[in-house]
């Protein structure tokens, strides 16, 4: 079963994460496994007890467990922006998702990104993102 790293803003702009609690459903109904769940909870780690190093600690150990980084890109999020360059650089597929309405306001440093393991994917649907992805990491072979 393919492993997901789902990255999405919390302490940044959380204006995708309905899209995003949908889109980690339909991910689960295909059969990938998210190891990231915690991102779309309504109370972040630090206010759940968790330490700032322990949530950095954690999300590096499933970072290096995973085998494909899907990242909701829509508003802006430094956790995110790390996220995507860690996995870039381990060699990592990375899937970046933006919203087609939001695809103006994206950071050029993540647009213009041209290193063969990134992919960027606009969509209007949760159920869109996932046929997209789908198409990604089939035709990619990551198992
Ligand atoms: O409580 C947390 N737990 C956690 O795992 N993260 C990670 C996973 C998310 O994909 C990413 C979000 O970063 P940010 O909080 O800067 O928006 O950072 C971020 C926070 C809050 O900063």
């Amino acid at each position: 079963m393919k492993k997901v790293y789902f990255a999405a803003p919390m302490r940044g702009v959380r204006g995708a994460l309905n899209e995003s609690r949908e889109l980690v459903k339909l991910m689960e109904d295909n059969g990938l496994m998210v190891l990231t769940k915690h991102v779309i909870e309504d109370v972040l780690d630090n206010d759940k007890g968790m330490s700032h190093q322990e949530v950095f600690e954690r999300d590096i150990r499933l970072l290096d467990e995973a085998d494909i980084l899907i990242a909701e890109v829509s508003y802006p999020s430094l956790g995110v922006g790390f996220e995507i360059a860690y996995a870039l650089l381990k060699g990592k597929t990375v899937v970046a998702l933006v919203k087609k309405d939001r695809v103006e306001s994206l950071s050029s440093l993540i647009r213009g990104i041209t290193m063969k393991n990134f992919h960027l994917i606009e969509y209007s649907s949760p159920n869109e993102a996932l046929e997209k992805i789908l198409d990604k990491t089939a035709r990619r072979g990551v198992s």
